[in-house]
């Protein structure tokens, strides 16, 4: 097992900077995701770190030990695919026992090593089947018993559960996730999927346009997204973004649409008078009323219209239109509202946050200590 380093790694195709500069570390039997969307460069990194791609320019090492114009073979990862590469015409136990082959691994320690993983896995019943007849999760456990037999370093994951319907993706999410607490290896998977990333990681690293967006736990990444694309990428439904300015030495910010939010002073402070900022609420963090009988107090008001109510069994999404913006609130059961009539959504302060022009979230706590300084 291994931690992994990165350094001011850069990607490079022709004209195509695909990664921009990132640096992060991941500790020793760390299960990181790498999450963002199509393009932005996730697989490239993981590439490099599995050094099937050079680095433009840039430093990787493993636990301090530089890897960066090492050879795949001589890195010690284990990359694990989609499809998991099965030979279906061989029996499990010569499909994981492969790679130890190729080494030139004697009989007698293959089949202790294969015997041994198998266990770990779980797989020592089907060993001498062969992997067509297999359900997915299982085919995904000898995919990862080959990868695994050769106690890599460092595990990597591209996409493992792409292409497969929504009832398996959550049994092999748990199955991945009890595997990565079994063996305990360094895992690094790569996803576009942000319930993937939630549900597994031990930390998430969200990258857009080849560039690190934020690198933190699951929980911070959903309770205080650092910029405007992290926030609406995580989530589901994602947060509102509404687009707020902040009028001449009011202590307000106006929203589009025409809604009000008072936030604490010292993140008013930090809020230059007529800057474009965008203001941001979790769907289930909203308080929706009838606007006839509206009472609820908040720091956050909004008016708003009903444009579609859509019943999820326990709970109930609704879209209201406020101006050009729509926005989603979650609530629970079946609250009864119906489509174009007016109400009012409220947010507490501790639910709202609030994006500077370029996007990153400013952060309370911070504005408050640079107010005191
Ligand atoms: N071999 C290549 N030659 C040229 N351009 C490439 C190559 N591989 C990737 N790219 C480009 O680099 C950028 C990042 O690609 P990369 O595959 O790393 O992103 P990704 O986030 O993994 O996307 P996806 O989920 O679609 O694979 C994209 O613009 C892509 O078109």
């Amino acid at each position: 097992m291994a931690g992994v380093n990165l350094r001011d790694v850069t990607k490079k195709y022709g004209r195509t900077e695909a990664v921009k500069g990132i640096s992060f570390d991941i500790a020793d039997g760390e299960m990181l995701v790498i999450l963002g969307p199509s393009g932005c460069g996730k697989t490239s990194t993981l590439r490099m770190i599995a050094g099937l791609e050079t680095v433009s320019s840039g430093t990787i090492s493993f636990d301090g030990r530089p890897v960066t114009t090492v050879p795949p073979a001589r890195r010690n990862v284990a990359m694990a695919f989609e499809n998991y590469g099965l030979y279906e015409h061989w029996t499990v136990f010569d499909n994981i026992a492969y790679p130890l082959r190729l080494r030139g691994l004697a009989d007698g320690g293959i089949r202790r090593k294969v015997t041994a993983v198998a266990e770990q896995l779980q797989i020592t019943d089907v060993l001498r089947a062969r992997p067509a007849g297999l359900s997915g999760g299982m085919r995904q456990r000898i995919g990862l018993a080959r990868a695994l037999v050769r106690d890599p370093s460092v595990f990597l994951l591209d996409e493992p559960m792409s292409h497969v319907d929504a009832d398996l993706r959550n049994d092999l999410r748990a199955e991945i996730k009890r595997i990565h607490l079994e063996v305990g290896s360094t895992m690094i998977v790569v996803t576009h999927d942000q319930l993937d990333a939630l549900t597994m990681a031990d930390r998430i690293l969200v990258m857009d346009d080849g560039r690190i967006e934020q690198l933190d736990t699951p929980t911070v990444v959903y309770d205080t997204p650092a910029t405007t694309f992290v926030a609406g990428f995580i989530g589901e439904p994602p947060m509102n973004l509404v687009s707020a300015e902040r009028s001449d030495g009011g202590d307000t910010l106006t929203l589009d649409g025409g809604g009000r939010f008072g936030p604490p002073p010292t993140l008013l402070d930090a809020v230059p008078t007529g800057a474009n900022v965008t203001v941001g609420f979790r769907p289930h963090r909203v308080r929706l009323e009838p606007a006839a009988v509206a009472a609820a107090s908040g720091d956050l008001r909004l008016d708003a219209t009903v444009y579609m109510v859509e019943p999820l069994g326990d709970r109930t999404l609704v879209t209201v239109r406020c101006g050009d913006t729509r926005m989603k609130v979650d609530l629970p059961g079946s609250p009864g509202f119906t489509v174009d009539q007016p109400v009012r959504l409220t947010v507490d302060q501790a639910d709202v946050h609030v994006f500077d022009p370029a996007g990153r979230r400013i952060d309370p706590a911070s504005a408050r200590r640079a107010a005191a300084a």
